[in-house]
């Protein structure tokens, strides 16, 4: 991503001629009050979504789109504005630290509208190339434009400050004398300190080592790649291969795409083509490959109990069209069931029903039960945190205690409806053992009907590689900063025949 797109107006006066041509001068010496009044589209785009997630506790995936098309920005300037909020918001610890040690009282007594127009000059300042005197100017115009003039000159003066030295320097100065390393790696990775403790105890849980974790950090700073999936047997990628896709390495029928908004591809718009996580991809056909111990077959059931909005739910119903098998995806909220239905529209009709209940009960209304389960619990997304920038923010420890008896709930009802023979995956976006691993042996203990198969060998055979080495104990994990994946985690849970 750069920031020198063309026909930046960071670069140009008010009269369109370009600013500071020699680049002999970091900064206008025009006061203030004389400067840019105009806030750029783009910047102004990235201070919007910003303002919703801050103030209306919005979700900057939500809002970006909306806010984009309002602005009608072109491609270039909706890339900027993209790597604007979403860098911002996940720079946020690291930028406020940075603030704290630049403006004259604690950032919680500002306007939360001037903190949210400094951050981004932050961002700009510390991780994007806009030359200062541009990062400077158009902040200050932004909030002249969209906050008043009250506050330019603080503004002006913090990020003055803060330009003085590249964020490595400041880095220096922040964790100086720290010993405490989840404290330093909080500050330089911008995470919660309780994350940063969190994903060292995943590490470990998992079979990692603990030194991994600035390298899993900062794989949570960057923006993921996007992945497509062609449905099998419905889907091609001839499309997005035209178009600047890389064949995945990880998982066969997908595609890395690189090449902007995927929406304008007509096979993606049919829903032919599916924008997934190869984790996902992985977890998802991994369950639908592994043998049964009831011989299989045609005419498998297959449940998706948690299935909202439908991203494997649309997978598996092609795997399951292509074996002849049927699938039930179960979501309880309307809302996201409503999405289920529109995921699996590409899929053949028959092979599917959606069905509108709490995971937890649904069992009692198939007494024939299924041959294979995928409970892809509600978790705290503490391995998806790339994906969405604001919420390693807005999560609390206290989910991880509040989401344990739903995830237990859930995959009790699983093995409670599983056929004999056949198999339930447990899959969270989460590596965390107390969504993870504490799940799985909670609900199997006292349960000598069911064992656990090899998870880590499950998914290498899905697998172009064939060697993820993911597997530890049986279960595996999936990590961002080795797979290039979401962190997700799969436990294979087979019910005996006898
Ligand atoms: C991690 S998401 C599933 C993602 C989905 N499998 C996909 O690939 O698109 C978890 C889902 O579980 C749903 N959920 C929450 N409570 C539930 C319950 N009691 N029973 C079943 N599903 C539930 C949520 O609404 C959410 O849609």
């Amino acid at each position: 991503m750069t920031d020198r797109r063309p026909n930046d107006p960071s670069r140009r006066n008010e009269r369109g001629r370009e600013r500071n041509r020699s680049g002999s001068r970091k900064f206008s010496t025009a006061a203030p009050s004389e400067r840019t009044r105009r806030a750029d589209p783009a910047r102004l785009v990235a201070f919007e979504v910003l303002r919703a997630v801050s103030a209306d506790d919005a979700y900057a995936n939500l809002v970006l789109p909306g806010s984009i098309r309002k602005h009608r920005l072109g491609r270039q300037d909706a890339g900027f504005a993209t790597e604007l909020a979403y860098g911002a918001l996940r720079g946020q610890g690291t930028y406020d630290a940075i603030l704290g040690q630049c403006v004259d009282r604690p950032l919680d007594q500002l306007d939360p509208a001037v903190l949210d127009a400094l951050r981004i000059g932050v961002h700009q300042l510390m991780a994007m190339r806009v030359p200062p005197h541009a990062a400077l100017d158009q902040t200050v115009g932004l909030a002249r434009a969209v906050i008043g003039a009250g506050p330019s000159s603080l503004i002006n003066a913090v990020l003055r400050k803060v330009s003085r030295r590249p964020l490595a320097e400041w880095l220096d100065e922040l964790v100086g004398g720290m010993e405490e390393p989840v404290r330093v790696s909080s500050l330089k990775f911008s995470h919660p300190e309780w994350i940063v403790r969190a994903l060292r105890q995943s590490l470990v849980a998992h079979g990692r080592n603990v030194s991994e974790i600035d390298n899993l950090l900062q794989a949570d700073n960057a923006a993921p790649e996007v992945n497509l999936v062609a449905l099998p047997g419905i889907g091609t990628l001839d499309e997005v291969l035209q178009a600047g896709g890389r064949p995945g390495d990880l998982v066969e029928d997908s595609v890395v795409f690189a090449a902007g908004d995927v929406g304008r591809l007509e096979s993606v718009r049919s829903g032919k083509v599916r924008v997934q996580d190869a984790g996902s991809q992985l977890v998802a056909r991994a369950l639908a490959a592994v043998e049964l111990d009831s011989g299989g077959g045609k005419g498998e059931s297959w449940l998706d109990l948690c299935a909202g909005p439908g991203g494997k739910a649309a997978l598996l119903g092609a795997v399951a069209a292509q074996g002849g098998h049927v699938l039930v995806a179960n979501e309880p909220a309307e809302h996201r069931a409503a999405l289920v239905r529109q995921a699996l529209d590409a899929v053949p009709s028959h092979v599917w029903t959606v069905r509108v209940d709490d995971g937890r009960t649904v069992g009692a209304a198939y007494p024939d039960g299924f041959d294979r389960i995928l409970v892809d619990a509600p978790c705290t997304g503490l391995g998806a945190l790339r994906r969405r920038p604001e919420s390693r923010w807005r999560r609390k420890p206290a989910d991880l205690v509040d989401l344990a008896p739903l995830q237990r709930g859930l995959l009790s009802e699983a093995l409670d409806t599983v056929r004999p023979g056949g198999v339930v995956a447990y899959v969270t976006c989460s590596p965390h053992p107390a969504e993870t691993t504490a799940v799985v042996q909670d609900c199997l203990r006292g349960r000598k009907d069911f064992s656990l198969l090899d998870a880590g060998a499950a998914l290498d055979a899905v697998s172009i590689t064939g060697a993820l080495n993911a597997g530890h104990e049986s279960t595996a994990q999936l990590w961002p900063h080795v797979h290039g994946t979401d962190a997700m985690f799969l436990a294979l849970i087979r019910r005996s025949r006898h």
